[in-house]
């Protein structure tokens, strides 16, 4: 298993992470276990905002929290200087509660409630990313009757698809997010905005997809919507302030990925904006971007406990453990492939091919199918890495399964920043109606 950040075998040829060894992080909190490296969470965060500073560009780097989204998150990337992304009223809610500063966080979504552009509205969110016509129509009126005004982007899709697993590209024009350029919904959109009394239009949003490993698709992407510009300043001799790139930069979750590094990333982008803005004698935009996966995934293990084995002699050999679907629908939902290792087996050879099986009630509940580990035995920590993104967030009660603990660790010390479920927890919503009780 590769290692990211602080993850090391140690001289005892045991998985640690931040300085904590991984069978004392479950033994003290119980798996399954989402463990995330506060040092490299932090050091992902600087890296962002170190490279777009050696661009000169004015920028804002907008943490996508939907890739991993708990106040403990949001305090963090709040003191790394980041703005933060939220999608729906529950991400507002917790970032409100982290006490994150409401000018900073930017509002996404295709169908966001009227009660949660409200709320947003009310707090004095930063920036609306509109999607459709109808959110434009609902936004004035709301901000109207509130005697407010707000900061609009316009989400569009630039036609570009990205060379990604084809349910994560959102940048293709047949989506069901944003304005697209084509049929000429943006131009429209953009004369509506601009004749809100209560919108102040500041830009174009687009984002192309995610698990991106090569910049093609940014640079055609970016050269349409520098076009846009330059005709919003013909018909409206209006410059547009800013862009936003929105995020996309992919990662290393196995040998087979070949992602950019994130000043290489971020410098292409800032080349590509200058070159193209130029060339329309247009000033440079301000730089917004909104990277998720690329800050959060590499600093994200699951420990698991190893359980029952099932030898199918000739065909497969499989092992059980006490998470699975439940803690990572990437799998099921994407094929998506990792890497694991036995975290107190680091030193033994991996001469056993297994295939990691979840616990729960579904053939396709499979962590991940042939790798080469240790022999096991039940009570074993199994670690998977690279599930830091899109784990926690997108985890479920699936067959009543509790949600597992997260905890950040840093020098030596693990500490809870979300707790695990509890049965109580699992039927905290569940009433029996009056009509059964008789
Ligand atoms: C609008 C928007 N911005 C940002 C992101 C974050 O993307 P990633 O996690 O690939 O950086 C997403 C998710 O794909 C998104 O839909
Ligand atoms: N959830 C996806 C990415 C979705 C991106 C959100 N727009 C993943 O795990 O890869």
């Amino acid at each position: 298993m590769y290692l990211h950040g602080t993850s090391k075998r140690n001289e005892h040829g045991q998985l640690s992470i931040g300085g904590v060894e991984a069978v004392e992080l479950a033994k003290q909190f119980g798996t399954p276990l989402y463990v995330y490296d506060e040092q490299l969470l932090r050091d992902n965060c600087r890296a962002y905002i170190h490279a777009f500073q050696q661009s000169g560009m004015k920028f804002q780097v907008t943490y996508a929290s939907k890739a991993f989204c708990t106040m403990a998150m949001c305090k963090l990337v709040e003191q790394e200087g980041l703005g933060l992304d939220v999608v729906s009223g529950g991400e507002l809610h917790t970032a409100v509660q982290a006490g994150f500063p409401v000018e900073r966080i930017h509002f996404h979504g295709n169908n966001k409630s009227l009660e949660e552009i409200s709320y947003a509205l009310d707090i004095g969110i930063g920036t609306f990313i509109v999607d459709n016509f109808y959110e434009l129509q609902v936004l004035e009126h709301l901000a109207a009757e509130k005697e407010k005004s707000c900061h609009v982007m316009l989400r569009i899709t630039p036609g570009v698809e990205a060379h990604t697993h084809e349910y994560i590209t959102t940048g293709q024009e047949d989506s069901k997010f944003g304005f697209d350029l084509g049929s000429g919904a943006v131009r429209k959109a953009i004369d509506l905005a601009l004749k809100k009394d209560h919108l102040q239009l500041i830009g174009l949003h687009m984002h192309i997809g995610s698990q991106i490993f090569e910049t093609t698709g940014f640079q055609i992407a970016i050269e349409r919507v520098a076009d846009v510009y330059r005709e919003v300043l013909n018909t409206h001799n209006l410059e547009l302030p800013v862009v936003n790139l929105g995020g996309g930069l992919g990662i290393r979750y196995t040998s087979e990925d070949t992602p950019l590094k994130i000043e290489h990333f971020v410098s292409t982008l800032t080349d590509v904006i200058q070159q193209e803005f130029s060339a329309r004698n247009l000033h440079y935009p301000e730089i917004w971007l909104e990277p998720g996966r690329s800050i959060v995934a590499t600093a994200g293990t699951t420990l698991y406990t190893v359980g029952s084995r099932k030898e199918i002699p000739g065909v497969r050999t499989y092992l059980a453990v006490d998470g699975g679907m439940s803690d990572n629908l990437r799998p099921a939902l994407y094929q998506a492939k990792y890497e694991a290792t036995i975290a107190n087996r680091m030193n033994q050879p991996h001469d056993e091919v297994v295939s990691i099986a979840g616990k729960c009630c579904e053939s396709g509940d499979m962590l991940i199918w042939d790798i080469p580990l240790p022999k096991t035995e039940p009570g074993d920590i199994l670690a998977v890495s690279c599930t830091g993104a899109y784990h926690y967030s997108m985890a479920n009660n699936y067959n009543r399964i509790a949600r597992p603990a997260v905890v950040f660790v840093k020098d030596g010390r693990g500490e809870i920043v979300v707790r695990r479920e509890s049965a109580e927890d699992i039927v905290r919503c569940d009433r029996i109606p009056d009509s059964l009780r008789a």
